[in-house]
């Protein structure tokens, strides 16, 4: 609710505001927060200088995403409700990729000021929609003016008293294994740009990222090596995999699977379903490795192994082309 004397509108005082600026940085602050349902690990949620979460394993596990308009999001691509759940899904999704379980985020907000009200109220609902399916709330965060809409999203989570799944682990003889879905954001965002705003399947996929919650906790518990979510691309996480922990990792391609929906779209736009599994983002899909001589956990299929060497390789070649997103490449 607005609270009278804070919000500058025209003349007829009695109207809705139609955007932010008319509305007020304090007034829309109590817009987004008010009557939001926060998770019973916080201690004290969102008004104060900084807001104090419970920390049941004694260490907090923390990461950042940011999201731009135009370069992560569109407003003809996306409602604002589906950037507010990708915004907020990317981070979880590093969360996950720790092996952790997230417990809060802070939003960091930066608008024009002719922003729709309904827009943040928008984005706002889809910020919550996300976080409340992971049992979290926002607790925090910052509104600023700025020239292109920008969120800057801080995740926060526990290790439930597991070690971290770092990067590092991977050691030769693992087996590379993933959960979730690959290329589907990336066709998604191929029929975008060409116009198209169907097949919902893959477009939905690229709107909001449906990252394997629980995968990771999952992961951890079976006793991965390492692991990390597909961001940028898998060859291009991979890498930071094999980077990480001095290893080469050899992707079987009879393992990876290219599924039948992502060839007829690769298909009708003249494209190649088999470069969006192995390059495309945004899919916040986990890669995890594991010893050998242990069962895969129920949520990961096999993709290819870990090997003395360093760099990644498809059935022993190097890859030709760029292997994902590079910002500012
Ligand atoms: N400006 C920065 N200052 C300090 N550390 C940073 C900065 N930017 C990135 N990092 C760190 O570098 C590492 C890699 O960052 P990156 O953003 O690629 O991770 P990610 O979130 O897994 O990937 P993506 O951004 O594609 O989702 C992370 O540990 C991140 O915290
Ligand atoms: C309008 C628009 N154009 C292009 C893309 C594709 N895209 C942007 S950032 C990124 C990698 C992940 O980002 P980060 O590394 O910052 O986490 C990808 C694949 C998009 N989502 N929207
Ligand atoms: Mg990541
Ligand atoms: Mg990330
Ligand atoms: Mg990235």
């Amino acid at each position: 609710m607005l609270k009278e004397g804070r919000s500058q509108l025209g003349p007829d005082s009695s109207q809705e505001p139609q955007t932010i600026s008319q509305v007020g940085e304090f007034d829309l602050i109590e817009r987004v927060t008010a009557g939001r349902q926060q998770s019973p690990g916080t201690q004290l949620g969102p008004g104060d200088d900084a807001a104090v979460l419970a920390a049941p394993d004694g260490r907090v596990v923390a990461t950042t995403d940011v999201l731009v308009e135009q370069v992560h999001f569109r407003f003809d691509w996306s409602t604002p409700h589906q950037v507010g759940r990708k915004a907020v899904a990317v981070n979880l999704s590093d969360i996950n990729a720790m092996g952790a379980v997230p417990t809060g985020v802070l939003v960091g907000l930066g608008c024009p000021p002719e922003t729709p009200t309904a827009v943040v109220d928008e984005l706002a609902d889809g910020l919550w929609e996300e976080a409340q399916q992971a049992g979290i709330g926002i607790i925090g965060g910052d509104m600023v003016s700025s020239s292109s809409l920008t969120i800057s999203i801080t995740a926060l989570g526990d290790l439930q008293g597991r070690d971290p799944v770092t990067r590092s682990g991977a050691r030769p003889g693992d087996v590379v294994a993933v959960a979730g879905r690959l290329g589907w954001s990336a066709a998604g965002l191929a029929v975008l740009g060409r116009g198209f705003r169907s097949p919902v399947a893959v477009v939905g996929a690229h709107r909001v990222p449906e990252p394997p919650y629980g995968a990771g906790p999952q992961a951890a518990v079976a006793g991965a090596t390492s692991m990390v979510d597909t961001s940028d691309g898998l060859l291009a996480d991979l890498g930071h995999i094999a980077t990480a922990s001095g290893v080469a990792v050899d992707l079987r391609m009879e393992q990876v699977e290219v599924p039948q929906r992502l060839t007829e779209v690769a298909s009708a736009l003249g494209a190649d379903a088999r470069h969006w599994v192995l390059t495309g983002g945004e899919d916040q899909a986990l890669i995890a490795t594991f010893p050998a001589s242990r069962p895969l956990p129920p949520d990961f299929r096999e993709i290819g192994v870990v090997t003395e060497g360093s760099g990644v390789t498809i059935d022993g070649n190097p890859y030709v082309g760029p292997t994902g997103w590079e910002h500012w490449r």
